[in-house]
């Protein structure tokens, strides 16, 4: 039996009115929309104020010393250093720990703990955070004001860098500064 057979259309009878129009399309709610990027800035200690579901990001050197600043914080805070090295990363890579559910992300701007960044080598890491970020489903980012203090970057940079390595993601990144 052939489709038409089996399923003859039904004229519409003249005269009728047209079928009713479908139902409007539901306005798509605000919380199915794809996050959007955002940067801010908050004051705060890293390690008191920001959300503990938040991913954590810094700067350090590819030997991972760690000797100062915040890095050393880090460091202490949630260890892992050999863990770290066996990532074998190197500058403009991104090496993490996970640690409470949470992502923490060394991020590798400088060969050697005596150097400083190149702003090349800095924005070219911050395009691999956003990627381990994406990767890994990380929304929520917060930052200590990265490369400003030993590293020497100016805040204007820094904040730029970011807008531009995260433009189009769906990241929050807050920057904490004390
Ligand atoms: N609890 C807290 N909450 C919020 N903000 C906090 C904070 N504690 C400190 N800050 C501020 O966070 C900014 C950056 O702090 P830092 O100067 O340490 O980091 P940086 O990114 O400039 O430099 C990294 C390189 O320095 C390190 O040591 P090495 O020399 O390499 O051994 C690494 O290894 C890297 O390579 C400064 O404003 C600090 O006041």
């Amino acid at each position: 039996m052939s489709n038409q057979e089996a399923y003859p259309s039904t004229p519409s009878p003249q005269g009728t009115p047209d079928p009713p129009a479908p139902p409007p399309t539901p306005a798509t709610p605000s919380s199915a929309l794809p996050e959007k990027f955002t940067l801010i800035e908050r004051k705060g200690d890293l390690f008191v104020d920001a959300p503990s579901t938040d991913a954590l990001a810094h700067c350090v050197s590819q030997d991972l010393r760690m000797g100062k600043g915040i890095a050393d914080i880090f460091k202490k805070k949630f260890n892992g250093v050999e863990e770290l090295k066996a990532q074998k990363r190197v500058v403009g890579q991104v090496a993490y720990l996970q640690r409470d559910d949470r992502y923490i992300f060394y991020v590798i701007t400088k060969s050697d703990v005596y150097d400083k960044p190149t702003q090349k080598d800095f924005e070219t890491s911050l395009i691999e955070l956003r990627r381990m970020c994406e990767k890994f489903g990380v929304n929520g980012l917060s930052i200590p004001r990265i490369g400003t203090g030993l590293d020497g970057l100016s805040l204007d940079f820094v904040k730029d860098s970011i807008n531009k390595a995260f433009e189009g993601s769906s990241v929050k990144v807050t920057m904490f500064y004390l």
